[in-house]
């Protein structure tokens, strides 16, 4: 049976950056959702920083009201974003570290260190409602204490394969990584979703993940929207997501069957 296809969920962050820079109304996010929405994307990301540098909680509460499809929030394990998200009520909110300085969210949320903390988050935020997911660097202890704390959902911090120079020792040990925590994470029971720095050159190998549930992907798209549109940004996104997948179910086809002929040279079942 062929698994369900990877979700892509689009992540809008990038047009309230450009709204902020002027103090502009436009261009207005939520407008950019049921773009993204029509397009194809499967639900709707956004970040809300604490120090408010793109996201608004206009942003959020509005996006609560006209999505068709559904919103994932990420957001820092704070009482004020907790009770924001009490208030809201999004389907799926996402807990991220978050640290004023930084450029973009660096690392995965250290679910181990702060386990009390954030395992009492996701039993508030699952009593209002929410389906919670950790976004976590892939790391057994942090996949399994992940599960400890009762999110049903993980998000796997895809920076540093991103970062990393395409090919170099760098990229594929943190290729292994992904892929044997991804394995780890599915056989536990846990969703597993991906993003963070994917584009258009690297989304396919992270389709490949083996049971990847679904990628958010903001940066890339809304660049690529500037010059093609954001339908057709999204929707080449979703083609190589797809034929990413693809390529990833092959590749797990391939080795099954060699596995097998391995087992049948070793027993001898075929010799006469
Ligand atoms: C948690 C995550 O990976 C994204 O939300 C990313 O942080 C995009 O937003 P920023 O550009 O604010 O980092
Ligand atoms: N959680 C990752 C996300 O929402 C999008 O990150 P990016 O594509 O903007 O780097």
């Amino acid at each position: 049976m062929h698994p369900p296809r990877i979700l892509l969920g689009v992540n809008i962050d990038h047009i309230a950056t450009l709204r902020q820079a002027r103090g502009t109304r436009y261009p207005d996010p939520v407008q950019a959702a049921l773009l993204a929405e029509e397009a194809g994307a499967d639900g709707i990301t956004v970040h809300l920083r604490e120090d408010r540098r793109h996201i608004q909680p206009r942003d959020v509460r509005l996006l609560a009201e006209v999505l068709n499809t559904r919103m994932n929030l990420e957001m820092a394990v704070t009482e004020e974003m907790l009770a924001l998200a009490e208030e809201v009520r999004p389907a799926h909110v996402c807990l991220v570290p978050e640290k004023r300085e930084e450029l973009t969210t660096e690392g995965g949320l250290d679910v181990v260190g702060g386990f009390d903390l954030i395992a009492s988050a996701c039993q508030r935020l699952r009593a209002a409602g929410c389906d919670v997911s950790l976004f976590i660097d892939p790391d057994s202890a942090q996949i399994d204490a992940a599960l400890r704390a009762g999110a049903p959902t993980i998000e796997l911090h895809t920076g540093a394969y991103a970062e990393a120079k395409p090919g170099s020792e760098a990229a594929i040990a943190e290729y292994e990584r992904l892929s044997a925590a991804a394995i780890h994470a599915v056989s536990a029971g846990l969703v597993v979703n991906a993003g963070h720095g994917l584009h258009y050159h690297n989304v396919e190998a992270i389709a490949a993940l083996p049971g990847v549930n679904e990628l958010n992907i903001g940066h890339a798209i809304i660049a690529r929207a500037l010059f093609v549109g954001l339908k057709d940004a999204i929707q080449e996104m979703k083609r190589l997501i797809i034929a990413g997948q693809e390529a990833g179910l092959m590749a797990a086809l391939d080795a099954h069957e060699h596995e097998h002929e391995d087992e049948h040279t070793h027993s001898g079942c075929c010799s006469h």
